[in-house]
């Protein structure tokens, strides 16, 4: 993290840092009352500073919207490029929150979870800097907008990086961490095609005012992302029916989304669909389930549903496996949906098999293993 910040050209000396932290509203908060936060790994960017590598926060340099903000592609002196969170105004924290969402986000290290390199708190502004990340959004790129081909392999892998960010979340960052919107807008992928989980401190960074009794990392109100979903294209087929019940966000909300990832990845479709009469919802989790059928040998039911793209690469035995598995994960009870850290496991198990489906077909041998593998050819 030292060499990456030091790579991104500021020149930040020690007296500079001090300066800043000196004239940002934390040092009230922070002075002498024991809770300064432990930000060794990331520093902070003046407002100027922001402002001068987005060029005044210019359109051209939008690159897209979420719920906390802007955000913005910043071009650092050095070449490096940053991409930059700036809150809305109603998306504004109270001096201890940011603080504290800054404490958890600077904990946070692993190759499939985008870098946050440092923020900035000032002249009533709050923005978060990351590393930017090359190719675009999984659900863009699905979709044929990101302009990345992505074979069936490919996909595992994605969903396999994925998987491994979000256990890290569950099971190793301190405190875990619930993220609370998985979905493939929130997947990006990188110069290589590995994917890196962004947003998923967001539903953390919910106003005050906006959060009811009981909102704790373990246990957030769900009431944030229900309002979030109606104005979040394509967010509402993730959420988890059992959370909008309970009103409570769980590890196994986070599950539930990405079993919604792992049918998008088969099927390239949106995860609901709105009807032209905007009354009809067709949710895709409903469409595989009616689907599948366990008679068909070859495509599990799915063969009208399989993206166009990978139809011809699916193979049998790691089709069949991946659909069972983002089913499991669909299930209605969290108490059903597997934990994060046996989908990584089930999933490279799948990945290695798909790998070596592939080889028995290169074989040309004439047993029946290789028959069953005939659409595994990957094409160029
Ligand atoms: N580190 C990054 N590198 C490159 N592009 C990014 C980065 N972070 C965000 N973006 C782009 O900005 C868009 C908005 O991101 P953001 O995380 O704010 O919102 P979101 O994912 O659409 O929704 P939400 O905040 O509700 O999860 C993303 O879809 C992506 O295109």
């Amino acid at each position: 993290m030292k060499s990456a910040l030091a790579s991104l050209g500021f020149k930040q000396t020690r007296k500079d840092a001090e300066r800043a932290f000196v004239s940002s509203p934390w040092h009230s908060v922070t002075k002498g009352d024991g809770t300064a936060p432990q930000l060794n790994s990331v520093r902070y960017f003046s407002f100027q500073e922001l402002k001068q590598c987005t060029d005044n926060f210019s359109e051209i340099n939008k690159i897209g919207a979420g719920l906390f903000g802007e955000v913005y592609k910043g071009y650092c002196t050095s070449g490096v490029v940053v991409a930059i969170k700036r809150a809305s105004k109603k998306s504004i924290l109270s001096g201890k929150d940011f603080q504290s969402e800054i404490e958890v986000l600077s904990r946070v290290h692993h190759k499939n979870i985008v870098s946050f390199l440092g923020f900035c708190f000032e002249q009533g502004e709050q923005l978060l800097v990351y590393e930017y990340i090359s190719n675009g959004t999984l659900f863009n790129n699905l979709r044929g907008k990101g302009g990345i081909y992505l074979d069936w392999k490919q996909r595992l892998q994605i969903a396999l990086d994925s998987a491994r960010a979000l256990a890290y979340l569950h099971e190793l960052a301190n405190p875990p961490i619930i993220h609370g919107h998985v979905k493939s807008g929130n997947i990006l992928l990188d110069e290589n095609h590995n994917a890196k989980v962004i947003s998923f401190i967001f539903s953390k960074l919910v106003p005050e005012k906006e959060k009811k009794q009981g909102s704790s990392q373990a246990k957030r109100t769900v009431e944030s992302v229900q309002s979030r979903v109606q104005y979040v294209a394509g967010t509402p087929g993730y959420v988890d029916p059992e959370s909008l019940q309970t009103g409570l966000l769980s590890e196994k909300s986070d599950i539930y989304g990405f079993g919604v990832v792992m049918l998008e990845l088969i099927t390239a479709r949106w995860p609901i669909k709105i009807g032209k009469d905007t009354n009809t919802y067709t949710f895709l989790v409903e469409e595989v389930k009616r689907a599948i059928d366990d008679n068909d040998q070859e495509y599990y039911g799915l063969r009208d549903i399989i993206d166009p793209k990978i139809v011809n690469q699916v193979t049998t035995v790691s089709l069949k496996k991946f659909v069972l598995l983002a089913l499991e994960c669909l299930a209605h009870s969290g108490s059903d949906r597997p934990s994060m850290n046996k989908l990584m496991k089930e999933i490279d198990i799948i990945l290695q098999q798909a790998g070596s489906e592939r080889t028995a077909k290169f074989d040309y041998s004439d047993d029946s293993e290789s028959a069953t593998n005939s659409r595994s050819i990957l094409i160029p």
